[in-house]
């Protein structure tokens, strides 16, 4: 059975950030993820994931500056500082969540510039060894090109390779289920295909990116084929419900209460 995580950037909107632990936890949530926890002391939430008795699933290290449009400096080859203030900046988050895995954000970059690949190729092994000696893994995700428009890493194919590549073994796919299906489709082969260098999956609806309960994919084929696979990581539920988010947790019910 799946390990779901509510994602708290998305879901529980109802109540402030720091009472959405909560939230999740009485949901039957036993994981969570969010974006970004910075605009938070980093021992605060880890008093909200104890007290819930929740283990942090994911986050994303610090992206630049988020409302001006920037998505991380990856593939910026004159962010290379800031990109390793950011895991720096990170790395007490990490330590007062007990997280396993963060997501490296790639930037606004043309993916088929030299130079931004070589940085963005930079990045990610500096990040994945910086990180390694910290016992933490990388995640790199594919983002469509309809949500952030002209986000470097727009193809599962080109994330797989460098992947392979590289060989860095906490350097690992987020396969966020919603994008693979707006960029390639195919999602059932791919997850086959990709499932030896997954650390981690997000799901919503298609094309709406509300709940996994109907639209363009059949989810509950794809997590039965999840556990046939033997994935074992999370599952992050990266939704904006449609309404009230309790009310929205019908196809969650089977699941609530998952331990790994
Ligand atoms: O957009 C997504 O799918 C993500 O998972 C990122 O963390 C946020 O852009
Ligand atoms: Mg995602």
């Amino acid at each position: 059975m799946p390990r779901f995580a509510a994602n708290l950037t998305m879901m529980f909107n109802e109540v402030p950030f720091l009472d959405r632990f909560e939230a999740a936890a009485k949901a039957g949530f036993t994981a969570v993820e969010f974006l970004f926890p910075y605009d938070f002391p980093a021992d605060a939430i880890g008093e909200r994931l104890r007290g819930n008795g929740l283990t942090q699933a994911l986050f994303n290290l610090p992206p630049g500056n988020w409302e001006a449009g920037e998505k991380g400096f990856a593939a910026l080859p004159d962010r290379f500082g800031d990109l390793q203030d950011s895991v720096r900046t990170a790395l007490p988050y990490a330590q007062a969540t007990g997280v396993k895995r963060l997501h490296l954000m790639a930037g606004i970059a043309d993916r088929r510039d030299p130079q931004a690949e070589a940085a963005f190729t930079r990045s990610v092994v500096w990040t994945a060894e910086f990180l390694m000696a910290h016992g933490l893994d990388v995640v790199i995700e594919p983002i469509n090109p309809r949500n952030v428009p002209g986000y470097f890493l727009n193809d599962f194919n080109f994330a797989r390779d460098l992947i392979v590549e590289l060989e860095i073994p906490n350097l690992k796919l987020q396969f966020d289920i919603y994008h693979c299906q707006i960029i390639h489709g195919d999602v059932t082969m791919r997850l086959r295909e990709m499932m030896p260098i997954i650390g981690h999956i997000q799901i919503a609806s298609i094309p709406s990116r509300h709940e996994p309960d109907g639209e363009e994919l059949n989810y509950p084929f794809l997590f039965k084929e999840l556990d046939r696979l033997g994935y074992g990581g999370f599952v992050g539920c990266e939704y904006n419900p449609r309404g009230k988010t309790t009310d929205g947790l019908a196809w969650f019910k089977p699941y609530a209460g998952a331990k790994p």
